[in-house]
């Protein structure tokens, strides 16, 4: 199936008839195409996102919430047919795409859509000096959303839903890799009365569509999620141009436990938090710190459970861990993990490549532990982004803390602990912008979402985004 640009509230082919192949994970086959956008394809959504402008952003709160929240029950209709779209585009199981990704890409709109309804701004009054100040949250215009290939309509949706909330128009891309939810995602809109320009979605490479966005000198700001260093370019072209800046980018996360957590508990959820989606999620947490006098008894405890996952077909809805998102993909992880060996790190489970029969050709990974003794090992401060984690045992809190924030990284970290003191100390000197206590990713859509250090600049979720999509302009009147 060839997948086309979205402009203007039609499907069109690329102007220079450029197309990319469009590969399933799970078997290895090409299935489609998908353009390679141009600068002139981009203009051409940019031309379109400023005619609609002046219409959306004078439409009704009312009127907006109607038509997003019409969009979340579109997507809720049509969820089987999203979910398998998502899982043979990613390689995810479709268990995964069908209670995860859909219905959370069905509440980032239905979420923004109330939270428009909520969304205020301050006044100030300036007592002794006659004068009131108001502030005005205006939409910024055009606004860029990219987005990568790891949750790809989940994430595609988390910036477009509170861009166009806010009254912005916008040019979007997905990752080439997994462009086929958003290209569905168009005639959702349409159908639910979304006016035509407000959304316009542009395929194709980072290199030539992607950068073409980001050097569009009138597209005024720009939400980003994906790896650091394409998050260190972007901010490189868009900050001398004054663009505003959302950067949600990779994750090294510590999974700190002490022997004191609930352990049946950490046990369960520990499997989840590193393996989850293929282990490409980046709030995974890929470095497992275990206190002294339990790490025996969870090394076995958790290999022994690691085991037993069920690497398979994604359509599959015994497996567990799906294939990875693509070929090179696999050969980086694959990369870190002769790194570790080479390292000294000991593989305890997994580290090799599974031919899942039928399907020879797809990208399958064995989940894969590896203990290590020091954590300043490469497989241990750089981000993988696959089924793969370290296991290290420590003995004090200050040792763990020291270790926990001496990576570059910033985005998350998880503490499994029954203790409120030491929970509070650590979460106060950890340095992550989302810490859990004794769960991984329960998501409150209302709670500012990002992280610190090479993690990213900004904070997505809640009024948090309706603030970056907006400007802020006060008014001071003198009475
Ligand atoms: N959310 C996260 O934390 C993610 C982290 N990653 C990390 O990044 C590594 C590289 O993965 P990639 O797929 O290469 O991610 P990436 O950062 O290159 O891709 C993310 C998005 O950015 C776009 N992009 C790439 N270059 C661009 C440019 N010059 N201008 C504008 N847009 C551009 C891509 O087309 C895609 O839509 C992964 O192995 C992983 O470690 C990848 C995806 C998500
Ligand atoms: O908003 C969430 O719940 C999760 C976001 C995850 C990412 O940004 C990611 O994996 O890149």
């Amino acid at each position: 199936m060839n997948i086309q640009n979205f402009i203007n509230g039609q499907f069109v082919n690329p102007i220079q008839d450029d197309w990319l192949d469009n590969y399933c994970p799970a078997n290895g086959e090409v299935y489609g195409k998908l353009p390679n956008s141009s600068a002139e394809d981009v203009e051409q959504a940019y031309q379109s996102a400023k005619s609609a402008f002046p219409g959306w952003s004078q439409t009704t709160l009312e009127e907006r919430s109607r038509i997003l929240i019409k969009i979340s029950e579109l997507l809720e209709a049509n969820l089987q047919r999203f979910a398998e779209a998502e899982s043979k585009d990613n390689g995810k199981p479709i268990s995964l795409a069908k209670s995860i990704d859909i219905p959370r890409a069905a509440s980032n709109f239905r979420f923004f859509g109330n939270a428009i309804t909520q969304f205020a701004s301050e006044s100030h009054e300036s007592i002794g000096q006659d004068a009131i100040n108001y502030t005005l949250r205006q939409p910024i215009g055009v606004v860029g959303c990219i987005s990568p290939w790891n949750l790809p309509l989940y994430l595609f949706t988390w910036k477009i839903a509170p861009a166009i909330a806010a009254g912005n128009c916008v040019v979007a891309k997905p990752s080439e890799v997994t462009p086929m939810t958003a290209f569905l995602l168009g005639d959702i809109c349409n159908e639910a009365g979304l006016p035509k320009g407000v959304l316009n979605i542009v395929h194709g490479l980072g290199s030539t569509t992607g950068q073409a966005i980001i050097e569009h000198p009138e597209i005024k700001a720009i939400s980003f999620t994906g790896g650091t260093e394409t998050g260190a370019h972007i901010a490189k072209i868009a900050a001398p141009m004054f663009k505003k800046l959302s950067l949600e980018l990779g994750g090294k996360n510590p999974n700190i436990i002490f022997a004191d957590c609930n352990y049946d508990n950490m046990l369960e959820t520990t499997i989840n938090s590193s393996f989850a989606n293929q282990g490409q999620i980046c709030l995974c947490g890929s470095r497992l710190f275990i206190e002294s006098p339990i790490y025996a008894k969870f090394k076995k405890d958790f290999v022994e459970r690691v085991k037993k996952l069920k690497v398979g077909h994604p359509s599959d809805n015994s497996t567990d861990i799906g294939a990875l998102v693509s070929k090179p993909h696999l050969e980086k992880i694959l990369s870190y993990i002769e790194v570790a060996k080479k390292e000294n790190g000991k593989i305890l489970c997994g580290g090799n490549q599974v031919e899942v029969k039928g399907f020879e050709n797809g990208y399958y990974l064995e989940p894969t532990v590896i203990e290590i003794e020091t954590d300043d090992c490469r497989i241990n401060q750089e981000e993988v982004f696959g089924p793969v984690v370290t296991i290290m045992p420590f003995n004090t809190e200050e040792e763990v803390l020291q270790m926990a924030n001496k990576v570059k990284y910033g985005l998350s970290a998880t503490i499994w602990t029954n203790d409120l003191k030491r929970t509070m100390r650590i979460t106060n000197q950890i340095e992550a912008g989302i810490v859990w206590v004794n769960t991984w990713m329960l998501r409150d859509l209302r709670t500012p979402f990002g992280g610190m250090k090479a993690s990213g600049v900004g904070r997505e979720g809640g009024f948090e985004a309706l603030r970056f999509f907006t400007e802020a302009k006060n008014v001071c009147i003198k009475y």
